[in-house]
């Protein structure tokens, strides 16, 4: 069974049709990209993946499990995590606090439990300080735990976005423009990240990204859309290559960079 299957999935907003009969297989532990020219549905669709929208049509299977029209939440708790284009921290909470927050969802401890200090209450919430602990320490950010997320440089502002998608112990984590920003030392910093994630946290990785170097280095598999539609799909050398694609990125730089 594939980890995520979509199958004809379109969405419109009023009369604009955003995504059009997308459809994708994502075995487990894949890396998977996805490009397209501004405008053409990228974030829509892992929006409507996320539980933010419903589609207009299709299905969208995660374990063999319909989500469409569950809460955001809910497809948290299924095992999705997202970072955003851009970066949604909570700003005047500290970068340890941040990290346990994004825990809370799934704690199953009910205000009874919280008020009495049960022993569920204290065992779940020992818990969510270990996993703290660890993302701080293996994402870096140790240095940084009392520090409010503005302060930090904004390569360690996207990493700790992660570390709090993290926290949510994810299967799939989805990662829209995580190089948006970022200087080529951080670029390349984020290239190791992103492979390293997978491997550490056995993970599904699929990507939004607009910097073809990040794109062309670390996906194994690229889907391209244009207008709301599938252009190609194909390794990143098939990509590069591809008529359709090359003529979609037409009098844009990107794709020259590659
Ligand atoms: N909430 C919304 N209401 C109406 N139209 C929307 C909404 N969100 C997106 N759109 C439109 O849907 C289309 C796809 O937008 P989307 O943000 O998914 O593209 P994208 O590929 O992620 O673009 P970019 O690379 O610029 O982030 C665009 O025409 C956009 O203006």
């Amino acid at each position: 069974m594939a980890l995520l299957e979509i199958r004809n999935m379109t969405h419109f907003f009023g009369g604009l049709r955003a995504v059009y009969d997308f459809n994708l297989r994502l075995e487990g532990g894949e890396l998977m990209g996805l490009i397209g020219p501004n405008g053409a549905g990228k974030t829509t669709v892992f929006n409507l993946v996320c539980g933010f929208y419903r589609p207009t049509e299709g299905e969208i299977l995660f374990e063999g499990k319909e989500t469409a029209g569950l809460r955001p939440h809910a497809v948290t708790a299924m095992g999705i995590a997202r970072t955003f284009q851009n970066i949604r921290l909570w700003n005047t909470l500290p970068v340890y606090d941040n990290l346990c927050i994004s825990q809370h969802f799934r704690l199953g401890y009910g205000l009874k439990d919280a008020l009495l200090r049960t022993r569920r209450f204290t065992a779940r919430e020992k818990n969510v300080h270990k996993t703290a602990e660890e993302l701080l320490e293996l994402m870096g950010l140790r240095h940084y735990a009392q520090e409010l997320p503005g302060n930090l440089p904004y390569g360690l502002q996207r990493r700790l976005e992660i570390a709090r998608a993290l926290a949510t112990r994810p299967k799939l984590l989805l990662l829209d423009e995580p190089a948006a920003g970022m200087n080529p030392g951080e670029i390349d910093q984020l290239i190791d990240l992103i492979r390293w994630i997978r491997e550490q946290f056995d993970l599904t990785v699929w990507l939004i990204e607009h910097h073809m170097r990040v794109v062309m280095s670390v996906c194994e598999r690229v889907q391209v859309l244009d207008f709301g539609e599938t252009i190609a799909d194909g390794s990143p050398e098939e990509i590069k290559q591809n008529r359709r694609v090359i003529q979609a990125y037409l009098g844009s730089e990107e794709l020259s960079h590659a």
